[in-house]
């Protein structure tokens, strides 16, 4: 369908053709509390299967931007195109059935549930993308190596663990983009590898994951290209160890954990 539009004869517009050849992209999307700018004219892409690192300062605007892009936060202005559907006016639960679902910061669980039980929740809710393979509870606990946990309740689980099987629910609504807003917070160093590999597992099979995290040395292992936003607005794309380096980049980050945690 994305090549059919780029070869057609008809005029596209400019966010559209980019939307074509993209799992998710934005352009010109503001978002304003008050006063107070704290997303100004971003235009940005993600490619199906890869993995973009988003980065900044405390109070940067990434949060704002995870929320906007799903639906959470309506922008003030800008468009939001998953593939080439412009969702920019969708809900959040709308903006999912296009395949675009996101994690919370923070999310801890505290339902009584067991891991399997979340799991056979998650594989009844009806969707309607045709993107990524399609999985039984039981198949993604083995990919996850979550099977040994499956029967535990879900708040008495490492904190690590309920990420992995809150991310493994997530696989069984057949994302086609993924926004994790800092996945590896809260989770013990011995976790994160495994999470990695959960996060990889997804960009494997084309899910297009847009990721926020302060752990910068996760991000250069786990990204193949991040942007920068400082207060609002983008002030860098590309790889992440030319961002570390970047002038710009060092002192939007002034007094703040950057290149130090990265080379420490
Ligand atoms: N609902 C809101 N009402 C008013 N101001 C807000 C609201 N949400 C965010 N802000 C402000 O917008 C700016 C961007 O906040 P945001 O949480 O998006 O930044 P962030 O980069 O995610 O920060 P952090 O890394 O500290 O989580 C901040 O100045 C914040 O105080």
């Amino acid at each position: 369908m994305a090549i059919d539009i780029l070869m057609s004869n008809e005029k596209v517009s400019p966010a559209r053709a980019v939307a074509a050849a993209s799992a998710i992209s934005c352009a010109k999307l503001s978002k304003s509390f008050g006063g107070l700018h704290a997303l100004r004219d971003v235009t940005f892409q993600i490619a199906p299967g890869e993995i973009l690192g988003i980065l900044g300062p405390n109070g940067a605007g990434k949060t704002t931007f995870i929320n906007v892009l799903s639906g959470m936060l309506h922008a003030d202005s800008g468009t939001v195109h998953i593939y080439d559907d412009d969702v920019s006016a969708m809900s959040m639960a709308h903006r999912a059935r296009y395949g675009l679902f996101r994690t919370f910061q923070n999310s801890r669980s505290s339902e009584e549930l067991t891991g399997y039980e979340l799991l056979r929740l998650a594989s009844l809710t009806p969707n309607k993308t045709k993107s990524s393979k399609t999985y039984t509870p039981d198949e993604l606990l083995e990919i996850f190596g979550l099977k040994r946990f499956a029967g535990i309740i879900l708040s008495d689980l490492p904190y690590g663990i309920q990420k992995m099987m809150n991310l493994a629910a997530v696989a069984l609504c057949r994302p086609k983009v993924l926004l994790l807003d800092e996945p590896f917070q809260g989770v013990a160093e011995a976790e994160i590898e495994r999470l990695s590999k959960v996060i990889r597992h997804f960009a494997s099979e084309g899910v297009a994951v847009g990721l926020v995290e302060h752990n910068v040395r996760s991000v250069m292992r786990l990204c193949n290209r991040v942007i920068v936003l400082d207060a609002g607005a983008m002030i860098f794309e590309g790889r992440g160890e030319d961002a570390v380096r970047d002038p710009v980049v060092q002192t939007a980050y002034l007094g703040q954990r950057f290149a130090g945690e990265l080379n420490g």
